[in-house]
């Protein structure tokens, strides 16, 4: 069986006592990276808690890789690298001591690859995990989940906490990866510097419901922002946006298509391609006016 969607989330729901995942519905296509986006809240970990089987929903269907966790955890666990920036090793054992722990639990586990990411990350294999810096320890993650041959990675706010030249060189980590072409990565990030290079697709979270899946070229080539006098503004050209702001100075707003902006106000509205940050900045704040597809 060919499976072409390598995560597949079906009406997915979860209930906390203040904030609900709702009705989420998500396909990962395998071979590409597809990069969650969001504000502080808005429910990317708990997705890929969920989606790791970390967190069960109250309702719907998960599957990886064509497979649900109730027959097929530990074979689904085995594919997949997972990064959380959050801590996840035991503080009191050295790295290698670590390893030692994890590697049984894969059935690719490879010592090699292992031993040469820790020397390319100069990782301290005899010291203890609690004099690591934050950022080695997410090295220290990173390395051990590069190194059994997983099929998948998903990595949740992997570069916080990486200073700039191992988060250009993480990105060219990931690039490598993607080269198989049959690797397929799922990453939450802030820094939206990091998604222009390395994105095939976007999927934007807010309040728990996923606002949007599109192809990242499809964003950069269509969404533009739009500033105008107040006067351009009536129900015919309203329609043409996803949010609006208005100013003291006239108006600011995000549109899904910027020919058709280009078309309607020609040189009377000043007409530029939005960056994703635009997007979640607009979507965020803005009075909407129209549904985002
Ligand atoms: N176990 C839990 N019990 C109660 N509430 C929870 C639990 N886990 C998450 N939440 C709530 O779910 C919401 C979404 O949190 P989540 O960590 O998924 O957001 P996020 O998009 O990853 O945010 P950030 O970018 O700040 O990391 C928050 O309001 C959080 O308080």
């Amino acid at each position: 069986m060919v499976v072409e969607h390598v995560i597949e989330l079906k009406n997915v729901n979860k209930s906390f006592d203040r904030f609900n995942v709702s009705d989420v519905k998500l396909q990962i296509k395998k071979g590409f990276v597809t990069g969650l986006i969001g504000s502080n809240g808005a429910g990317k970990s708990t997705l890929i808690k969920i989606i790791l089987n970390l967190m069960q929903p109250d309702s719907g269907e998960v599957r990886v890789f064509g497979m649900d966790y109730a027959n097929n955890e530990k074979s689904i666990k085995d594919r997949i690298g997972f990064v959380f920036s959050e801590d996840v090793l035991y503080d009191d054992l050295t790295l290698y001591d670590q390893k030692k722990l994890i590697a049984p639990c894969y059935t690719q586990w490879d010592h090699s690859v292992f031993r040469q990411y820790c020397d390319k990350f100069e990782l301290p294999l005899k010291q203890k995990l609690k004099s690591f810096s934050k950022g080695m320890k997410v090295k220290a993650t990173l390395a051990i989940a590069l190194s059994h041959h997983a099929d998948l990675f998903i990595m949740d706010e992997p570069t916080a906490g990486l200073d700039p030249v191992f988060r250009r060189e993480f990105l060219d980590i990931m690039h490598d990866i993607m080269l198989d072409g049959n690797k397929t990565i799922v990453l939450s990030t802030h820094i939206m510097s990091d998604l222009s290079s390395i994105a095939d697709f976007i999927t934007y979270i807010q309040k728990g419901r996923i606002v949007f899946s599109k192809e990242m070229h499809e964003i950069e080539e269509n969404y533009a922002i739009v500033r105008g006098g107040i006067e351009l503004l009536d129900r015919d050209t309203e329609q043409y946006f996803l949010s609006i702001k208005k100013t003291s100075a006239g108006f600011e707003a995000l549109s899904p298509d910027i020919k058709t902006v280009e078309k309607l106000f020609g040189t009377e509205a000043v007409i530029e391609k939005a960056s994703l940050e635009d997007i979640m900045y607009y979507l965020q704040g803005g009075t909407k006016v129209a549904a985002v597809d």
